[in-house]
């Protein structure tokens, strides 16, 4: 049995070779000849995964080692009776992070406080939900928009997206790239909501870069539009516009959801589900797979909750993971060809905030690092 797999997916030579024979190979583009022969297939989300790429060879199993799927004719592969996963909520707290990093950046070069703001965040599943509980830990008020969950029902409230751009000092983007149907995504943030937005918000894209029209972004961004940008996904990539790069606060190679644990999830997920299409299920507990952290635990003296310090906050959150490692990098190599994808296949490690363990004096304090996400624990 021959499996490709992304050359960028951590552990999946030790994983899928408990299956079959590994290869692997580079996903943007895979080469054809390796695809003869081939069993599986595991991507990420360079890969473009439709008849072009498949049809002819004897693949019967793809995997996706990512949350999101736009990147896979998933109608082709069920017509062709040819076995499919993604690894949904992979890298979600990996996202969360980032944007959390993003915005206590942007909160200490501004001087205002995260907890004065009000959130609206826009796609409420794995990664928005996420959000919503670390915020809502903060006491930051959120404002929630997502559509299809809206009308199956769930529990919000949720807000028509005209309320978020009306309301909310920051604005986060976290659904699929619908390029049609009634919830599409593509240029959800366009010209005209741009132009709706009051001056002094903050905007942030982690999800795919076509759900902002980024020629859009930088007409408003050159007409003196005073927004706030993060932007950590692009119209096109690799290819992005080094004029909006310029202009934007942060920008980073796509790589919101690198962390290692994220990125070990999503090989763990697609190794799971294509063990089970083949009858010989494992499951692979994550920590057997991960490193120790370089840093692993710290010591917090007094309470972080008598009245929150959100500079604190900012240290222990940057002792993980600092986003302005990932910006400098792409200032400096974006227009270079082949240079994008290189700072996302040299990914420096990254680990998530669970990964730190805080040694604190109150038990307030520990119940609110671990709603966080971080490792707590009463000295
Ligand atoms: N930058 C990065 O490294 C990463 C990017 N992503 C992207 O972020 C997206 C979201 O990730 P997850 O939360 O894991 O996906 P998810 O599928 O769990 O959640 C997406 C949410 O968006 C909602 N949604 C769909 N259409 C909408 C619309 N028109 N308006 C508002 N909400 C809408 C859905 O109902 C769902 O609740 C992924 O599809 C992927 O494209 C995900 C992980 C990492
Ligand atoms: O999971 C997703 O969806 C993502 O956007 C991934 O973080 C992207 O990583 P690559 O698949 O492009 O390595």
């Amino acid at each position: 049995m021959k499996i490709l797999v992304d050359e960028n997916m951590p552990y999946a030579q030790t994983l899928f070779s408990r299956l079959g024979d590994v290869q692997a190979v580079p996903g943007r583009p895979i080469p054809r000849e390796a695809l003869l022969g081939a069993d599986a297939l595991m991507v990420r989300s360079v890969t473009k995964v439709n008849a072009d790429l498949l049809t002819g060879t004897g693949v019967k199993f793809v995997g996706t080692a990512t949350a999101g799927t736009d990147h896979v004719d998933e109608a082709w592969l069920a017509a062709q009776d040819i076995g499919f996963s993604a690894a949904p909520g992979c890298n979600a707290i990996a996202v969360v992070e980032y944007v959390f990093s993003a915005l206590m950046i942007l909160a200490q070069r501004d001087g205002w406080q995260l907890r004065d703001k009000t959130v609206g965040i826009v796609g409420v599943g794995n990664v928005g939900s996420r959000l919503q509980a670390r915020f809502e830990a903060l006491g930051v008020k959120t404002l929630l928009c997502d559509p299809p969950r809206a009308a199956r029902g769930d529990a919000g409230p949720f807000w028509p997206l005209e309320k978020l751009v009306a309301e909310a000092d920051i604005l986060t983007f976290h659904t699929p790239l619908y390029k049609d149907g009634p919830y599409r995504t593509q240029h959800l943030v366009d010209a005209e909501l741009l132009a709706a937005l009051p001056d002094n918000r903050v905007l942030i894209n982690a999800c795919r870069g076509e759900v902002v029209d980024n020629a859009a972004l930088l007409a408003a961004l050159n007409g003196g539009k005073v927004l706030s940008t993060v932007l950590d996904v692009w119209e096109p990539e690799p290819d992005l516009s080094l004029p909006l790069l310029r202009a934007v606060d942060i920008g980073t190679a796509h790589i919101a959801g690198y962390s290692l644990e994220g990125k070990a999830r999503g090989t763990t997920q697609v190794f799971e589900a294509y063990s089970r299409f083949l009858g010989q299920p494992h499951a692979v507990p994550l920590e057997t797979l991960l490193p120790v952290p370089d840093v692993s635990e710290v010591t917090l003296n007094g309470s972080l909750v008598a009245h929150l310090d959100e500079g604190t906050l900012l240290r222990l959150m940057h002792l993980v993971y600092d986003v302005r490692r990932d910006d400098a990098p792409l200032r400096r190599v974006a227009g270079i060809p082949g240079e994008f994808d290189k700072l996302r296949k040299f990914y420096q490690e990254r680990r998530e905030w669970s990964s730190l363990c805080i040694q604190c004096d109150d038990e307030a304090t520990a119940a609110l690092l671990t709603r966080l996400g971080f490792t707590a624990r009463l000295r």
